[in-house]
């Protein structure tokens, strides 16, 4: 029997997420995730199989190189090392995948050196993602290792969204347009919320907002997207955790012509010291919500720009699908915070949205509903499971060639 297996890497800039399925029931085997790589408390969690006993452990994990080294002892020790044959490929999500990359790809060393070309437009994540390949790649050189571009589902925009309104020539040399990210998410969440709407994708248009750390919206039609928050790269758009999302471009020339900043510096000020950290210390939505109820002002403020730049994304989106059947939160904060969701649709009921709140503030795992039942349009938290949508392409990929 040919092996069902699929281990599934999703490489962040200070972390590893990590699953391995079985694609004959998508059962998991194990999960985990290693956290803080680089520093000197770094930290692993694995969860074997579905209620097994958790396992922790806190040392220095010095990079993604090493981190993967440490999950594949965990694996083992579960009798699930990377060795077995049971694996049938390693999928890898990969966020920068340029124009080239519309499909999962099993990774050669061109598409490796392409990966890496894309790196000054996602500097944060593509290194990580290349690091997790090249390693996966020395453990077990037999296997197809499979990239999931978190651009691809972003493909399909038209050019008057995709094109910013720059010099065509320069645009074109330097190929900047706008890509989008964490379009596996997207994907995967716009097909569930069709699903619990009881539609085909085909036949539904759907706001789709992935608020974790890094956050995006999109405007998803018929099952394509039309339009979404990222740009260039995953800088541009919502407030973040410490990205600063939409600011005016000449603020850049500012800082570095009055401030005297160098580029680099501006560079770590918009992606790591920016956003909800930027603005009040806090960037775990748990802690600002805290602080909100305490009635802290630079929480309240930081919450405030948060969830205005959220309503413009929706209100933009709307206007850009012209008819909207559902709304979907997703990913952590999605998830899990209930006041973003409320304040974020708070006050446009004429454009037929509202959430109930009794529905908003119950708690649970599988895809819901939020809003009346009378609604015109329907909001919905949608959990994502990137790792499980990775693994069915990668499987796909994989069992076709076979
Ligand atoms: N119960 C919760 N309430 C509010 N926010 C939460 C909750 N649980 C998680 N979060 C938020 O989710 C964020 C992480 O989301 P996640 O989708 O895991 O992000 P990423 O994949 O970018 O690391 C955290 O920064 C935290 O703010
Ligand atoms: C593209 C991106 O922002 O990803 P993440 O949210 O994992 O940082
Ligand atoms: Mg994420």
């Amino acid at each position: 029997m040919s092996p069902t297996r699929v281990l599934v890497l999703n490489s962040g800039s200070s972390s590893l997420k990590y699953q391995l399925l079985d694609m004959r029931d998508r059962a998991r085997l194990a999960t985990g995730l290693v956290e803080r790589i680089g520093e000197r408390t770094s930290r692993l969690r694995h969860t074997p199989r579905s209620g097994g006993t958790v396992r922790e452990r806190t040392e220095p994990i010095a990079d993604h190189a090493a981190a993967l080294k440490t999950v594949a002892e965990e694996l083992a020790a579960d009798g699930l090392g990377l060795d077995s044959p049971e694996l049938a490929a390693i999928g890898h999500r990969v966020v920068h995948g340029g124009k080239l990359f519309t499909e999962p790809t099993v990774v050669d060393d061109a598409v490796l050196a392409e990966i890496e070309r894309l790196i000054p437009v996602a500097p944060l994540h593509n290194p990580a993602n290349l690091t997790g390949i090249r390693t996966a790649r020395a453990l077990r050189p037999d296997l197809p290792q499979v990239a999931v571009f978190d651009t691809a589902f972003h493909t399909t925009m038209p050019e008057s969204a995709a094109r910013y309104a720059i010099d065509v020539r320069t645009a074109d040399e330097h190929r900047i347009r706008r890509y989008g990210f964490h379009g596996t998410s997207h994907a995967y969440v716009s097909r569930a919320t069709a699903r619990l709407l009881g539609k085909a994708p085909e036949d539904v248009n759907v706001i789709v907002l992935h608020l974790g750390n890094g956050a995006s919206a999109s405007a998803v039609r018929g099952g394509r997207c039309v339009d979404t928050s990222m740009g260039l790269t995953p800088l541009e758009g919502l407030v973040m955790g410490t990205r600063s999302g939409d600011i005016d471009p000449a603020v850049i020339f500012h800082l570095a012509r009055v401030g005297k900043m160098s580029i680099d510096e501006i560079d770590t000020l918009l992606n790591k010291r920016s956003g909800l950290v930027g603005l009040c210390g806090d960037n775990d939505m748990r802690e600002i919500r805290r602080r909100v109820d305490e009635g802290d002002e630079a929480a309240t403020l930081a919450f405030e720009i948060y969830i205005h730049r959220l309503k413009k994304y929706i209100g933009a989106y709307y206007a850009v699908l012209g008819t909207v059947d559902a709304i979907a939160f997703t990913a952590g904060v999605g998830e899990n915070a209930a006041p973003v969701r409320a304040a974020a649709v708070a006050g446009l009921e004429t454009l037929g949205l509202a959430v109930d709140d009794a529905l908003n503030t119950v708690r649970g795992d599988a895809p819901r509903l939020i809003s009346p039942a009378d609604a015109r349009v329907k909001v919905a938290v949608v959990p994502t499971d990137e790792e499980l949508e990775i693994a069915t392409q990668t499987y796909a990929l994989v069992e076709n060639s076979n």
